[in-house]
């Protein structure tokens, strides 16, 4: 395992002590995620977590969950979450984040906002003063208008690319949609930018998850520390 690899663990093993027995979890996507959700099918088989429900975030995530023996529902069952372990590519001290590397961005987005406590685990190499200082902001678009929002990503001063898959074709997400990787640089003003592109028909979600965490738990070096949001 590489160091890195071994951070996102001990951030994933910190993580799964907030959960509780009979608690709705909503689980997160990507290799940072995917420690969480091994943390807690083992804890269920040692008979340490009962009556877990998880909430999954994305096609990948549901494929591990599953084949790990954690039983899954969705909002039709379950309206609302107790706690999201989910991963992020970047962190800024308000515990604002830029999430959408491996292109989950909608539905964690749906999965966080329905969630009562969302924490986030990240090695340390995850945390920014500004978001967009490390990581290109993904943006989720329908095909249509692939282009058309690219142009427009372009006129408020973002370097696009239109994200492509190991394949070299255009990547789709589970929803069938595009990703636009919209470098900014490091923004003075993200919720700015993220009510803008709000508005636009063709943007089906961005990658901006402003004020929806409450912890973030980082794994570094020098140990595991906890990002609380104020109040
Ligand atoms: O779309 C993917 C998600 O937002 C991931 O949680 C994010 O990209 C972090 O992934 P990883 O833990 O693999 O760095």
């Amino acid at each position: 395992m590489t160091t890195q690899d071994a951070l996102k663990k001990q951030a994933a093993e910190k993580a799964v002590e907030y959960l509780e027995s009979g608690m709705v979890v909503g689980l997160g996507s990507g290799s940072t995620a995917t420690f969480a959700i091994h943390a807690i099918a083992r804890l269920m088989k040692e008979g340490k977590l009962k009556d877990i429900v998880g909430i999954p975030s994305s096609t990948p995530t549901e494929e591990v969950a599953r084949s790990l023996g954690i039983p899954l529902v969705g909002f039709e069952e379950q309206a609302v979450i107790d706690v999201t372990i989910d991963g992020a590519d970047e962190v800024d001290p308000d515990l604002n984040l830029i999430k959408g590397g491996g292109g989950a961005l909608l539905r964690e987005k749906v999965v966080a906002q329905a969630t009562k406590k969302n924490i986030i685990i990240v090695d340390e190499s995850k945390i920014s003063d500004k978001l967009g200082t490390i990581f290109a902001l993904p943006v989720e678009v329908v095909p249509f208008a692939t282009a058309a929002e690219t142009r427009y990503l372009e006129s408020l001063g973002a370097k696009v690319t239109v994200r492509q898959n190991q394949l070299g074709k255009a990547f789709k997400t589970d929803n069938h949609n595009r990703i636009l990787d919209a470098d900014f640089g490091p923004m003075d003003d993200a919720v700015k930018i993220g009510a803008a592109l709000s508005q636009r028909a063709g943007v089906v979600e961005h990658g901006l998850f402003l004020g929806t965490t409450a912890l973030v738990i980082v794994a570094g070096a020098d140990g595991i520390r906890e990002m609380k949001a104020a109040g």
